[in-house]
């Protein structure tokens, strides 16, 4: 090569090395500009943070952003009101609208949707030591900004001078012990950040002089984008450090608000791990969640719902067959996941099918007196005198045979019940008896037409008829049922229809030893499949490991109808941790004594340090013992409250009602008034079909009752 090209090859090599070198500076002033904005906004959240931690609160700055080696998370807070994932915008002309948020003309929605990300990746990993996924919050603060409180998704978005309030006025939901906990393992996964941001090309390490002064804005905007936008006057830090954003007097008052929150119930935050984890699992299909009693199916449910409605569009249904359970849980998860609350829909199983019905115009009329007029007109006609009529049974059993076992699976033929095998139905029909329920059954139809009403059962088929005629576009992007147990495979079906196969589409919650009505069917015979997805919870929270030993004394002979096919024997729990005094259980030489003795109980309870009339449950079997009860209560002056009309809100008065009714509730002390010693005594060996079928529901009613009780029983039989 000629000595000429050598130099011009030289020449246009330095040249080249001078442009990367150019580049690479030009790359490290971007960066280091970066920095400086961040460090300045940044602070400034930080000392608006700041005040949290006299409140045991936990500040983490700067911490790596786990799954990336380069990006930071500019702090985490965790403490009594939860964990806060905080991101810091130096963003001006912001606009939000339709969980979108736009920076000018931009849509910067998806650069909020990292933080979205990973707040839920954060929820996950703390699941892990039992954090309720809603105690896990994406924040996003507006530097410079003030009076913003906004959602784009699930990222909360405030101005820096809001982000102590919003977080404070969460209030305590977590004890120190919880904090302690959560923080050990956001130390983990929110690592340190240790390392220099990596050298992105191979030149050597610039050697940069010593500074002088503190770095101050620059050009550009924290991420690189327009800087313009991005600089907000406030913003700027004065040389010696931060102003402070809040007045004295505004810190305090965000301070007071937490201190003045309601206090929530230690379930509504902390969960055992294996509870969170079914929170926030994915089935891809119906499931189901079962479990002994107490074992905090209700609360998994509801976090459940809370869960769906924050990460889903649209609705969540919480329903059960209990009218007035739906009622109580709105007020818990009012108090759970107030973000969500107006999300999720609480209705009883009637009321919802009501609702879908005047909706769509169906019209149905329900009219107690004349479906009982109904009812009797047909049994005289068709059964009186029949060979159903016996003194085996009451009337009761065929109508229930009628309401559960026949319309409970919307059978319209015959053949349909010719040979269908009555699930949880210990007394066999022979083909004859079987001819006279299907008569009376059409007799009872023809009446009721005839005298132009439905009962509670046709509603039921109406709006399941209606649901599949017109299939339901999104009313409900998830439904829960609650005492799934408690429903006919017509309500099951008529769920079903709103969510179908839909991946968490629909959960069935329940404890098949808690069944209490008859008709029991199988979920393939509602056309649900819950196969693979199930999750059996097995610590019972509830009850005392007296109270439980003496209530499963009463079913541990019982075989019940699973919906899931088979016979199956209750769930026990693994672990019972709370202990406590034995029950009472009292002989009682008449009615009267027993109404004596039970209000002398009611005073001794309430004399104990921490408990009060609203603590109290009294609960019996029949509407009789309930009435019994209240009049005695009352005539001693104990104030009373039906749990018809109990709707959760806390009412310090003596709560008197039907196990029916207490289904899903707790009581701190649990009186039964009205049980018979036979009833407990009884050998199964010397029972007949009729009067096993009988004993088991009964002890079951009775299982129920008992397994309200958190901390004392009581039961008096006479
Ligand atoms: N992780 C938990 N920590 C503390 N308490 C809990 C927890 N989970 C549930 N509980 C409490 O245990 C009790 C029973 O919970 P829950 O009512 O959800 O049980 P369940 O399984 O639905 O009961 P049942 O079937 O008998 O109605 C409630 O007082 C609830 O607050």
């Amino acid at each position: 090569m000629p000595a000429g090209d050598s130099a011009a090859h030289e020449a246009s090599r330095q040249l080249a090395l001078a442009a990367a070198h150019e580049r690479a500076a030009a790359d490290a002033r971007a960066t280091a500009s970066r920095y400086g904005v961040a460090s300045a906004t940044e602070q400034r959240t930080a000392a608006a943070l700041a005040p949290l931690a006299a409140a045991g609160y936990h500040l983490l700055a700067d911490r790596q952003w786990p799954g990336s080696r380069r990006a930071q998370v500019d702090m985490v807070v965790v403490g009594p009101a939860g964990v806060f994932v905080v991101d810091t915008k130096a963003w001006a002309d912001v606009t939000i609208a339709g969980d979108r948020i736009h920076r000018g003309q931009d849509d910067v929605t998806d650069e909020l949707m990292a933080l979205a990300d990973l707040a839920y990746r954060t929820e996950g990993e703390l699941a892990e030591v039992g954090l309720a996924p809603g105690e896990v919050h994406a924040v996003a603060v507006l530097a410079g900004r003030t009076g913003v409180d906004e959602r784009v998704g699930p990222v909360q978005v405030v101005g820096d001078r809001d982000v102590l309030r919003q977080i404070a006025r969460r209030g305590a939901r977590l004890g120190p012990r919880q904090v302690d906990a959560v923080l050990a393992r956001c130390l983990e996964w929110f690592g340190q950040v240790g390392d220099p941001a990596p050298v992105s090309t191979t030149l050597p390490e610039p050697v940069l002089p010593a500074p002088r002064g503190p770095v101050l804005l620059a050009d550009d905007a924290p991420d690189g984008s327009d800087a313009s936008a991005a600089v907000v006057p406030e913003q700027r830090s004065a040389p010696d450090g931060p102003e402070p954003l809040l007045t004295d007097s505004e810190v305090h008052q965000a301070m007071l608000e937490g201190l003045m929150a309601a206090p929530v119930e230690e379930w509504m935050a902390f969960l055992h791990p294996a509870q969170a984890r079914v929170v926030r699992r994915s089935y891809n299909g119906p499931a189901r969640i079962r479990g002994a009693a107490g074992t905090g199916k209700t609360v998994v449910g509801l976090h459940r719902a809370a869960y769906l409605a924050r990460t889903r569009q649209g609705k969540v249904l919480v329903t059960t067959y209990i009218r007035t359970l739906p009622d109580v849980l709105r007020q818990q998860l009012t108090r759970l996941a107030p973000d969500v609350v107006d999300r999720v829909e609480f209705a009883g199983v009637h009321e919802t099918a009501k609702r879908i019905l005047d909706e769509r115009g169906v019209t149905h009329r329900i009219d107690g007196k004349q479906i009982a007029s109904a009812w009797t007109a047909a049994w005289g006609k068709v059964a009186g005198g029949s060979v159903i009529d016996t003194d085996r049974h009451e009337q009761d059993y065929w109508h229930e045979e009628v309401s559960y076992v026949i319309k409970g699976r919307g059978l319209t033929r015959w053949e349909q019940y010719a040979d269908l095998p009555r699930l949880g139905r210990r007394h066999r029909l022979g083909p004859h008896q079987r001819r006279v329920v299907w008569e009376l059954y059409e007799a009872y139809d023809r009446e009721l037409r005839d005298r132009g009403v439905h009962d509670f059962a046709d509603q039921i088929a109406l709006a399941e008829a209606e649901l599949r005629r017109e299939p339901p576009t999104d009313r409900y992007t998830a439904v829960v049922v609650d005492e799934a147990q408690d429903l006919t495979c017509m309500m099951i079906r008529m769920m079903h229809a709103f969510v179908g196969d839909a991946p968490d589409g629909l959960t069935l919650v329940g404890d098949g030893q808690q069944t209490i009505y008859p008709g029991g069917f199988t979920l393939a015979e509602a056309g649900v499949s819950v196969a693979g997805r199930g999750t059996v919870l097995d610590v019972n929270y509830r009850n005392t490991r007296e109270i439980l030993q003496f209530a499963s004394m009463l079913v541990r002979d019982d075989e019940f109808a699973d919906i899931e096919g088979a016979t199956a024997r209750g769930d026990r729990p693994a672990e019972v941790p709370r202990t406590g005094p034995k029950p009472v259980y009292v002989r009682c030489a008449s009615e009267a004594d027993r109404q004596r003795r039970m209000v002398l109980r009611v005073h001794e309870v309430v004399a104990e340090v921490g408990t009060n009339f609203g603590d109290v449950g009294v609960l019996s079997l029949s509407r009789r013992g309930v009435e019994a009860a209240t009049e005695a209560l009352k005539k001693a002056g104990v104030p009373v409250v039906n749990l018809e009309k109990y709707d959760g809100v806390p009412v310090n008065r003596v709560k008197v009602g039907t196990v029916k009714r207490a289904k899903g509730l707790e009581f701190k002390q649990v009186l039964v008034v009205d049980p018979y010693a036979s009833w407990l005594t009884e050998k199964v060996e010397d029972l007949d079909d009729v009067d096993r079928e009988r004993r088991d529901f009964r002890l079951r009613e009775l299982y129920v009752a008992m397994t309200r009780a958190r901390d004392g029983l009581w039961v008096a039989a006479i």
